[in-house]
């Protein structure tokens, strides 16, 4: 009960926010709307017993009264209901906003790692889309009490007794919202299957995938597994409704065996000479009024609770997100790198994992060099670049730029000083100076800033074939929206790595895979040149991972990274003449290209 009084409160100040005169005209029509109804009741009693009596001004006054509340209850809702819906919109816009900003309003990535995260993430959007209708139900509720209140006061005014008709409503409320939590319970149990379940969906309607589908003949198999886990969530959803419809109807019977009392109650009365036939007639109204506003109240309730769910999934999910930053950060990023960036007993275990994924990681970047991270398929190599960016703490030991430790370095000003390409680099569907730009926000606007950025990334060809050049809609989100191949979108984000201009840490992992591998020689080649220039105007250490050992040779430091671990460090001589891992690796790959 709690959860749902501060759903309201929420919701309401929401609301509040948005338009204060929408909010109180939608509240005020609604309540008003509703309490006509138990009026009009009042008004019949009037006029049946004026007529009976023979009080004919009075029977007619009661009659526009009573036609006048009648029209108030059937169109007050309709005029709150242009009120509200506005608001509501407003609403869902709001809250969208909201979750945004709370899945991006942490300093780290840990949170996403989560599956209790990601489970609430998938039953909530689906609870949002009932935001629509929820501040009409709110507001429909709020009517339905001043209603029920009002119609409980007239009906002990005829007999006391009568209030045992509002009390029967309690049951059906009570087991409406038992059978609310057993289908909720039943959501949250099945949002694991059902979100695999929409990713093979997916799968089957995307076009990235359709090409792998069609060669592998996958369809069938994709198919039969999204039917197995649709099949095993709809069965178990079933099975919740069942049950809680079970429940439902045991509350209503309640209601039903106390409707029939009291309407009896009243009826003995009429028989024995102690009530009008006005009171009769207002008891009989009310009686079924009663009846409509208890199976609006339970079918309002049931809307509501659900967005009082989402609420509550929402303030917990507000709790899973560590939005702090990891300890007093009192430091500042240095205004360029003198000593570097050293790894001192770095462990490293994604949450929810039972083993480290990097151990005993002990290195250091200098300053002014580019550092290249090998090793094979899993060792490690991005998870090292995260703990770098400060996507993640490490759990045991530290990270020390010029000998402060990461952790005393605001993650927002630490970010500032980074510049990064990623192999899942994102597409954004913005104009393509804008899908640039957006790598130094303040610059987003200036042409020759983001032109600059292309060219240091060798991927001004991308921009030229454009129609419209660096103001072309990217995307087939966009109208008139040019779609570019994989290639020119990653090159694209190449450039979007190189708009910042005085980084201290410039990361690139495997930002140039979708790239032939002359290309990427090409690029780093520049890179090199350009780190080294960097290197001269901030010190800033470049890191790159590549499975490419024709690029990798050309860095002044090479990492081997097996098993999580560091098991070689030193240039390309060094490394071959020592004969090992990285040794192998090289010499296995320069035999193919022989
Ligand atoms: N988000 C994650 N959550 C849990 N485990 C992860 C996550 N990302 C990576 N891992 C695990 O951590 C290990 C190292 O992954 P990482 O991505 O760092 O490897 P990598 O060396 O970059 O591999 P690749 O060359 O294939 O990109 C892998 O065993 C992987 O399964």
């Amino acid at each position: 009960m709690r959860d749902l009084f501060s759903t309201a409160r929420q919701l309401l100040s929401i609301c509040w926010h948005q338009n204060r005169r929408k909010t109180i005209v939608a509240v005020t029509l609604m309540i008003a709307g509703a309490v006509a109804a138990p009026l009009t009741a009042l008004g019949l009693r009037w006029l049946i017993d004026a007529a009976l009596d023979g009080r004919v001004a009075d029977a007619v006054s009661a009659g526009v009264t009573v036609a006048a509340l009648a029209v108030a209850a059937l169109t007050l809702g309709h005029f709150a209901h242009i009120a509200h819906f506005e608001l509501s919109e407003l609403n869902v816009v709001h809250m969208d906003r909201e979750i945004i900003a709370l899945a991006n309003g942490s300093p780290g990535l840990a949170h996403h790692e989560r599956a209790d995260y990601a489970d609430k993430l998938t039953v909530l959007r689906r609870e949002m889309q009932q935001l629509r209708s929820s501040l009409e139900a709110l507001l429909a509720l709020a009517g339905l009490a001043v209603a029920m209140v009002l119609t409980a006061v007239l009906l002990a005014m005829v007999n006391p007794f009568l209030l045992l008709l509002p009390l029967a409503a309690v049951p059906p409320l009570v087991t409406g919202r038992i059978a609310e939590r057993m289908v909720d319970r039943a959501k949250l149990a099945t949002a694991q299957d059902d979100r695999v379940a929409q990713r093979l969906f997916q799968i089957t309607t995307d076009a990235g995938p359709a090409k792998e589908l069609r060669v592998f003949r996958l369809q069938r198999e994709v198919l039969a597994r999204h039917r197995s886990l649709w099949d095993g969530v709809t069965r178990r959803l079933w099975r919740s409704h069942q049950a809680a419809t079970l429940v439902r109807t045991a509350g209503q019977l309640c209601f039903a065996a106390g409707y029939v009392v009291c309407i009896l109650l009243v009826v003995r009365d009429a028989a024995a000479g102690r009530r009008t036939v006005g009171e009769v007639v207002l008891s009989i109204a009310l009686a079924a009024q009663v009846n409509q506003q208890v199976a609006a109240a339970v079918a309002q309730l049931q809307q509501f609770q659900q967005i009082t769910n989402a609420f509550v999934r929402l303030n917990e999910m507000r709790e899973l997100i560590d939005t702090a930053e990891p300890v007093a950060a009192d430091s500042e990023p240095p205004t360029r790198l003198s000593e570097g960036i050293r790894l001192r007993g770095v462990e490293f275990g994604y949450p929810g994992a039972a083993a480290p994924v990097l151990r005993d990681v002990d290195v250091t970047l200098p300053a002014g060099t580019s550092v290249a991270i090998v090793g094979e398929n899993g060792a490690g190599k991005s998870t090292l670049v995260k703990l770098l960016c400060g996507f993640y703490q490490p759990v045991r030991g530290e990270i020390l730029v010029d000998g402060v430790e990461l952790r005393r370095i605001p993650l927002e000003q630490w970010r500032s000083r980074i510049a990064a390409g990623f192999q899942d680099f994102v597409r954004f569907e913005f104009l393509a100076r804008e899908a640039v730009g957006v790598g130094d926000l303040p610059r987003i606007t200036s042409g020759p800033a983001v032109s600059a950025a292309l060219g240091r990334a060798q991927a001004t060809d991308v921009v030229d074939r454009l129609d419209h050049g660096l103001e072309t809609p990217l995307g087939k989100t966009l109208p008139q929206g040019t779609e570019l191949s994989g290639g020119q979108w990653q090159k694209l984000a190449l450039g979007r790595a190189l708009m910042r201009e005085e980084p201290l840490l410039l990361v690139l992992d495997e930002p140039t895979s979708a790239l032939d591998a002359a290309a990427e020689h090409a690029l780093f080649e520049r890179y090199a040149a350009q780190s080294r220039e960097l290197a001269a105007k901030t010190g800033a250490v470049t890191v790159f991972v590549s499975h490419r050992f024709s690029t990798v040779r050309m860095a002044d430091l090479i990492i081997v990274v097996a098993d999580g671990r560091i098991v070689e460090a030193g240039d390309h001589a060094a490394l071959v003449r020592a004969g090992g891992l990285y040794a192998e690796l090289y010499e296995l790959q320069a035999e193919a290209y022989r």
